[in-house]
């Protein structure tokens, strides 16, 4: 059932497809966020000798100890480095996720018009191979998403760029997420991940190492997703359904404590933002007599911040 509920698409039939192909591709890609909220995405072309070597490198960091990994935290309401266990909580929950977290954004060229409006990155200093490998996985990242972004934009009827140039130079994050092993000393009442939609327009979840991921079907049913070895889970976040005045609502999904063997997951979604000015304005073709107008225009950088105050990420300026 799961199976048939969340689609499998390959990116070679938008990239290197026949008009038909991409017509095809864009229409499934479209349906699946609408409809079921996640697909499952082949062919991307993201080596994975790099997806290798990013989780290599991320778990040799997960496993240094708490105080080597605290020197790397606390970066602007953790939007750069990390953020240690059980401080990010679900927007509409007090208890904290069974979970610390690394996050890398968007570094421009020294002198690009927007690299002030960007936190510098951290990088830990006992893995100096860690940033090369970490950016051009962003980079590469990026480049899947401006293709599902096109796609998206051709179902749409927008123009092929519409949704790619608000995330040109944007503030994507790639975060590397390590779940521990469950134990005695943690609250009862935590999750790996409680229920929530993410913030950003589309998310790419990159094959986690373990099984726990949960979406809320449309129907209001709990199902098990785990894509395999190679495969890139996409899913709609909430910018994409402020924008589309929630013609494609934002997906709500969780991660779930193991039920079988106690072991440890890592996991790497790449949250893709437009740039921080860019305006979230409702796109006119959403707009019908049945469905007027939900949300006022904000830029991205305004809705992020009311967004990371609510998570418990940022304490508000009062
Ligand atoms: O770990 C996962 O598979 C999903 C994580 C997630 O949903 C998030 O960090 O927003
Ligand atoms: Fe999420």
């Amino acid at each position: 059932m799961i199976q048939t509920l969340v689609k499998t698409l390959n990116l070679k039939d938008f990239t290197h497809g026949t008009s038909s192909q991409r017509k095809a591709f864009a229409e499934s890609f479209t349906a699946g966020i609408k409809e079921t909220g996640f697909i499952i995405l082949e062919g991307h072309g993201v080596n994975p000798d790099l997806i290798d070597k990013n989780y290599e490198l991320w778990e040799k960091f997960f496993s240094l100890d708490t105080d080597t990994k605290k020197k790397y935290e606390g970066i602007l309401g953790g939007a750069r480095g990390y953020t240690g266990f059980g401080k990010e909580h679900a927007k509409n929950r007090t208890v904290g996720d069974l979970k610390e977290f690394f996050h890398v954004g968007q570094e421009l060229p020294v002198g690009h018009p927007l690299s002030s409006d960007y936190a510098a990155n951290v990088w830990p200093e006992e893995l100096p191979e860690l940033r090369q490998h970490a950016l051009n996985f962003y980079r590469e990242l990026e480049r899947v998403a401006r293709n599902m972004l096109e796609a998206l934009a051709l179902e749409m009827d927008l123009r092929q760029n519409f949704f790619s140039d608000m995330i040109q130079d944007g503030n994507s994050i790639l975060r590397t997420i390590h779940y521990p092993a469950l134990d005695e000393s943690m609250d009862k009442n935590a999750i790996r991940a409680g229920e929530h939609e993410d913030i950003n327009l589309i998310t790419l979840l990159v094959e986690s190492t373990a099984s726990g991921l949960e979406l809320l079907t449309r129907e209001g049913e709990w199902i098990p997703v785990k894509g395999e070895k190679g495969q890139i889970i996409v899913d709609a976040g909430d910018m994409l359904s402020r924008i589309s005045n929630e013609v494609i609502p934002a997906t709500t999904h969780r991660v779930v404590n193991p039920e079988g063997e106690n072991t440890s997951r890592f996991s790497m979604p790449f949250f893709v933002h437009p740039y921080p000015n860019c305006l979230l304005e409702t796109i006119p073709q959403c707009i019908t007599p049945d469905n007027p107008e939900k949300y006022p225009a904000i830029t991205a950088g305004d809705f992020l911040y009311q967004r990371l105050v609510e998570i418990g990420l940022i304490k508000e300026d009062k």
